[in-house]
């Protein structure tokens, strides 16, 4: 295979719903970094993740414009919720609208702030949790994630390939990609993580907590 036909792809997964749709084209019209979203493929993925695991809890680090966290409150459980971290608050009002009329929005609770404050704060269990913050400081949510996640758990962490910049720390060293790569070297030999690199989008990782 020579290259992956990411237009064959998405015509040949579960549409995008509508709701998503319109949410990725607004987040491409009125915001810096629209790439950040996750989009029609990854949010599928997040979905199926979801509806494979059932998880009553779910945390998400890094909100941005709400299309993830619509996508893992789609599948849930009845019961089940979404805690979502997002450190800028002037994303809020945008959010708190978006989550009162989305589809599975009711099942989304957003927390404004600082995840490396938030995570001891908010007093839950997790049985999933999705990475998608600050990239510098993922090996430090796991560090506080653990001894609030039970042996059978998962966490999935986005871009953990970083675009490929991983593959050669030699010739990039900036923040971004020294972080994941010791992310990604810490979870590899962590005693209570398995984990799994899938190259899909920009490198997703998920990890089960034994
Ligand atoms: C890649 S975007 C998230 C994309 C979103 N999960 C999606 O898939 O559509 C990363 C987000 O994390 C937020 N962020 C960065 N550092 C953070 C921190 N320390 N705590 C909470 N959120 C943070 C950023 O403001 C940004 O909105």
């Amino acid at each position: 295979m020579d290259s992956i036909d990411n237009d064959y792809i998405l015509s040949h997964i579960s549409p995008e719903p509508d709701h998503l749709y319109r949410l990725y084209r607004r987040t491409h019209l009125n915001h810096l970094y629209p790439r950040m979203c996750s989009g029609h493929l990854q949010g599928r993925m997040l979905a199926m993740i979801v509806s494979m695991i059932k998880p009553h809890r779910v945390l998400e680090l890094g909100t941005f414009t709400g299309y993830s966290a619509l996508c893992l409150a789609e599948t849930l459980p009845e019961g089940g919720e979404i805690h979502t971290v997002e450190i800028d608050d002037e994303m809020e009002d945008e959010l708190t609208e978006l989550f009162s009329t989305s589809p599975g929005g009711d099942r989304v609770k957003l927390h404004i702030g600082d995840a490396l404050q938030l995570i001891p704060a908010i007093n839950e269990e997790w049985d999933l949790v999705y990475i998608d913050a600050n990239k510098r400081d993922y090996i430090a949510y796991i560090d506080l994630l653990l001894p609030r996640m039970r042996p059978g758990s998962f966490i999935i962490a986005d871009n953990t390939l970083w675009d490929g910049k991983v593959f050669d720390t030699a010739t990039h060293r900036d923040p971004q990609t020294l972080g994941l790569d010791a992310f990604n070297t810490y979870v590899a030999s962590h005693p209570r993580l398995a984990s799994v690199i899938l190259p899909l989008r920009d490198g997703l990782t998920l990890i089960r907590v034994e």
